[in-house]
């Protein structure tokens, strides 16, 4: 069994990525790593490229242009795809088969395949194993879905927007095995999700995509501590002088009240009342702002041979 990493190397790492469909590019020059043993939420708008990208690691779609790779292997390889488990948005499944039949089917195609694993996750929601696909709930397929990514034991799990239908309780118990499964297998984990709320609990990593391109990415904390909110009393119009040279990725005037949200270049003058964000404010305020300037923490920065030497 593999240890979920290559010899210290990113679980998958995007290179000037772009993709283009018929009506335009969805993606366009992304670049970015996620170290192995990350649990990463990727975050942006409707329409962002999330699931493209989701695509393109799992190799069910090819990029136009760029790369990507999943440790260090090409997404069509075998190694990529025996490491890999892509719980897709729409959960395909066979509607004729019985759960039992597509845990079987799940056991066929996948050497290191756990049938402990995945039964418990079918049978912890009472889903009959001789019930039909077909006839069961949208929930509950969604269960088998994930009774299928979890069993092959992916050292990379990607997940569409996986919570969607799940009903509250169903959600924080399948999010509950999911963190147990990363933290007892070091396994990476890229989720794509609109609930934001649900990501602090569970991200240690973030990737915000808007209009295709790389608008966030890093560790957690380290996107955290570079930006600060900011808010005080004052007159007038747009962002005050003395924050003009930090970069400001969100501010609001509310009647004498301005408030921002700014990555600081320097230390902060004037009479500003400061706090850290919480990881929600901050995703918020990037998908408000799709404009903001990137940032790319050293964590997830792409480096080539050269700068790898010279850091
Ligand atoms: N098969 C396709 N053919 C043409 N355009 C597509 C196709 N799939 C996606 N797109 C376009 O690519 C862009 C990115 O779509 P994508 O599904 O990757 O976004 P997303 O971030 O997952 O969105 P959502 O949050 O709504 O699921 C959108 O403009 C979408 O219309």
């Amino acid at each position: 069994m593999s240890d979920g990493t290559y010899a210290g190397g990113p679980a998958l790492e995007a290179v000037g990525l772009g993709k283009r469909y018929r009506r335009g590019w969805a993606l366009r020059d992304c670049s970015f790593r996620l170290p192995a043993g990350r649990i990463c939420g990727l975050v942006g708008p409707n329409g962002a490229g999330k699931t493209t990208l989701l695509g393109i690691a799992a190799h069910v779609l090819e990029p136009t242009e760029g790369t990507l790779s999943v440790f260090g292997a090409a997404p069509g390889s075998a190694e990529a795809g025996r490491r890999t488990a892509f719980l897709a948005q729409d959960k395909p499944l066979y509607r004729t088969f019985t759960v039992a039949e597509t845990l079987r089917l799940g056991r066929e195609l996948n050497p290191g395949w756990d049938q402990r694993a995945a039964e418990g996750i079918v049978r912890a929601g009472n889903v009959p194993l001789d019930a039909r696909i077909a006839t069961l709930s949208g929930g509950q397929r969604t269960r088998v879905a994930f009774a299928l990514a979890f069993g092959k034991r992916p050292d990379l799990l990607l997940l569409d927007e996986p919570m969607s239908d799940l009903d509250p309780v169903v959600r924080h118990e399948l999010m509950g095995t999911l963190m147990a499964e990363a933290a007892e297998r070091g396994s990476t984990v890229l989720m794509s999700t609109h609930v934001l709320a649900e990501l602090e609990s569970v991200c240690d990593y973030l990737v915000v995509v808007a209009q295709g391109g790389v608008r966030l990415a890093g560790d957690v904390d380290e996107l955290l501590y570079a930006h600060t909110r900011v808010s005080g009393a004052r007159n007038g119009e747009g962002v005050p002088a003395d924050l003009a040279h930090h970069t400001v990725v969100e501010s609001r005037t509310g009647g004498r009240q301005f408030s921002a949200l700014i990555r600081a270049e320097g230390p902060l003058a004037g009479p500003w009342d400061t706090d850290s964000p919480t990881m929600e404010e901050l995703l918020l305020a990037y998908l408000r702002s799709t404009g903001a300037p990137p940032l790319i923490t050293p964590t997830a920065e792409v480096r080539t041979g050269t700068q790898a030497v010279a850091a």
